[in-house]
């Protein structure tokens, strides 16, 4: 659906945001998770044709199979997409309605009735029909955010990018949130953008991790778990020996329970008495790669 080549991006500060991104990015949800400055906005705006590439191609199969150029074709891209952005900022005095219909409008549905029955449609699929009239001013941070869906989605895209829609949601309307995305990627390629790791387990079939500006791993989040199997251990440890295990091994993730920290370490085989294995998740996977790279930043450095 979506194909990414070599992709770079170098700010005027000498950040180097995409190296040389690869992807294949199917129909469906996908997944890109990575920390804080790993790159994600830098693609998502690219893609979205808000900012230019340095270098790189990117391919969006059109409607009628023609392939389009997203980094050249800008108008031909903007028909079939729609975007959710980080920072998604509304109108508070304005109704949702009213907004919505605003949007509509700029998107280019200018037959009344149409427009009408687009956006009455859109606020009943994001569960905002009740609320329609309410000052956006008012809504929760998840009904903002099922907003935000509802306006990306006008004029029927066939690619939806979503900027870390979750942040700062409670479970509840993350929970609800994500399952309206789900829907909707039953039959769009839907990039989904996350630090959260949890986000892409529940709910993505492919995913990609992407530390500074790397793309670190592609392909499904099954594959990848399964590919740890046997390798990771788990042990309780007292707060004061945690930099000694730190040192000795690769620990993935610490986790407070009862206070003590719990270690997760990544090991071909049992690293000392007292381990005990566990069945790897996706998280052990996204600290892995992410403690790999560091690892070989850290020899390339001393190299
Ligand atoms: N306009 C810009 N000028 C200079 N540096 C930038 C600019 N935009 C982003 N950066 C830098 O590029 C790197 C990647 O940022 P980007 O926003 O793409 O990451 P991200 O994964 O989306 O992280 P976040 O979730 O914090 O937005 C960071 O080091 C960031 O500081």
């Amino acid at each position: 659906m979506l194909r990414i080549r070599e992709l770079g991006k170098t700010y005027a500060n000498g950040v180097h945001a995409l190296n040389d991104v690869s992807l294949d990015i199917p129909r469906g949800m996908f997944g890109l998770l990575g920390p804080n400055g790993a790159g994600k906005s830098s693609l998502m705006r690219t893609l979205a044709t808000l900012q230019e590439a340095d270098h790189g191609s990117v391919t969006l199969d059109g409607e009628n199979g023609e392939p389009i150029d997203v980094l050249r074709d800008k108008d031909a891209v903007r028909r079939q997409l729609g975007y959710l952005p980080q920072d998604f900022g509304v109108y508070p005095k304005v109704s949702a309605e009213d907004l919505l219909e605003h949007f509509a409008v700029l998107k280019g549905l200018t037959a009344r009735k149409q427009r009408r029955e687009v956006v009455d449609a859109l606020l009943q699929q994001v569960n905002l029909w009740d609320a329609r009239k309410r000052k956006l001013g008012t809504y929760s941070g998840g009904m903002r955010q099922r907003f935000g869906i509802a306006q990306a989605l006008l004029g029927s895209p066939r690619l939806v990018i979503v900027d870390e829609p979750t942040a700062g949601l409670d479970p509840e309307e993350r929970n609800r949130f994500l399952n309206l995305l789900a829907e909707i990627g039953e039959n769009v390629a839907v990039i989904l953008s996350t630090h959260i790791v949890e986000d892409v387990t529940d709910l993505c079939p492919t995913m990609a991790i992407m530390n500074k500006g790397q793309v670190l791993l592609t392909g499904e989040p099954g594959v990848a778990i399964e590919a740890l199997r046997n390798q990771v251990w788990r042990k309780q440890v007292s707060k004061a020996v945690l930099g000694d295990y730190e040192s000795r091994h690769t620990v993935l993730s610490t986790r407070l329970v009862a206070g003590n920290p719990v270690i997760h370490v990544f090991a071909p085989e049992r690293p000392e008495e007292g381990f005990e294995q566990v069945a790897p998740d996706l998280e052990d996977v996204y600290f892995q790669r992410l403690r790999q790279q560091a690892r070989h930043a850290a020899h390339a450095e001393a190299a």
